[in-house]
């Protein structure tokens, strides 16, 4: 090896549609801007990469798709992690992992890099959903319940964001108890992820001081150890069970342009096991195309010009819904228009 630079690697973590993206991208604009060049390493869980539209064109970017860089294709991770050092030597590298992902599993295959490579594993940023969480807490139960809290607990900085959607109290409340869960981490309480980056990247200098590849994670032994029994695996058992074996994906490609205020419609009216959509769509009454959002019933829809070859696609992610039912219903909106 003749590289003597050390690449610091952040890992974001956060369950589907908590804002990772969006933390992404300011995360890279505060690089730029201190004349650095980051590189990004993105896993989807389904076969189109759409969070890399909202990435700009001279960052590096590697994409892993169709699975979960966590199991199969996390030993893939470190080779990808080697290749973007070789090929564009970044000053930094951060992988968002899909939001199904569990950290350690991450940071597993982050370290199996650091045996061959100069990196330095900064740390797990998770970004939580409040009102998702809210709604999750309140029930107590489920396994998106238990992979969010142990995403949590996985973190050494936690951004608590959307708070705009729940109330101060509820703010106050989500605080004590992603506190009680990770007392290790600093808590962040953000809309849109807006928070001081300088801050947050302190806090991880602070947690890993030694600036060495160990890191000191926030791990509580006890709470972890609990849920990890269940899907905490040895690195090449892929038989066993994963928290997020129930999270499926539909992933439909548009034959045409669709209404969209029936598209509005059919979203509003999406089963709630559907708890994440993305896709970037072409409506008959408007002039210009749109990636197409959806986190926790929230739709978002913004106005883009995809670079190069992007078809009209829609990805859908939950678990047990009926992906005909989803088909039929995109089938209803396309013929239309026919
Ligand atoms: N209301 C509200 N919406 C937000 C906030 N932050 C992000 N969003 C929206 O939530 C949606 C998901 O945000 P992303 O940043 O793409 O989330 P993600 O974690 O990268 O999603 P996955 O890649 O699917 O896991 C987008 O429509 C965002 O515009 C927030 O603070 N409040």
């Amino acid at each position: 090896m003749t590289k003597q630079k050390t690449t610091p690697i952040y890992i974001l973590s956060g369950f589907l549609g908590s804002g990772k993206t969006t933390l992404l991208q300011q995360l890279v604009s505060h690089w730029q801007a201190q004349g650095l060049l980051p590189a990004v390493i993105m896993n989807e869980v389904g076969d189109v990469n759409l969070d890399g539209l909202l990435v700009q064109e001279q960052v590096p970017m590697t994409e892993m798709l169709s699975g979960c860089i966590c199991c199969s294709i996390r030993g893939d991770l470190s080779m990808e992690i080697a290749g973007l050092i070789e090929r564009e030597d970044p000053d930094v590298i951060v992988v968002e992992a899909t939001g199904i992902a569990n950290p350690m599993e991450i940071l597993d295959g982050v370290t199996e890099a650091a045996l061959y490579l100069k990196i330095d594993l900064k740390g797990v940023i998770t970004v939580v959903d409040s009102a998702h969480l809210l709604e999750l807490y309140q029930q107590q139960k489920g396994k998106t319940f238990r992979l969010m809290q142990e995403q949590i607990r996985t973190a050494s900085c936690l951004i608590l964001n959307k708070t705009d959607l729940v109330s101060p109290e509820n703010k106050q409340l989500l605080g004590t108890v992603v506190s009680q869960w990770n007392a290790y981490a600093s808590v962040l309480p953000a809309v849109r992820c807006d928070v001081d980056l300088s801050a947050v990247l302190e806090a991880l200098e602070a947690e890993n001081p030694a600036g060495n590849n160990s890191g000191a994670f926030s791990i509580p032994e006890d709470g972890l150890e609990q849920n990890a029994a269940e899907h905490h695996h040895p690195a090449h058992d892929h038989t066993h069970h994963h928290t997020h074996d129930h999270v499926m994906v539909y992933t439909h490609y548009l034959n045409g342009p669709v209404d969209s205020g029936e598209f509005e419609n059919f979203i509003a009216k999406l089963p709630r096991e559907v708890y994440r959509a993305k896709g970037v769509l072409t409506f008959s009454d408007t002039a210009s195309r749109f990636l197409f959002q959806y986190a926790f019933r929230e739709p978002d829809f913004l106005r883009i010009t995809p670079q190069g070859n992007v078809p009209d696609v829609v990805v859908f992610i939950g678990e047990h819904f009926s992906r005909s039912e989803l088909e039929e219903g995109m089938r209803v909106l396309e013929q239309r228009e026919q």
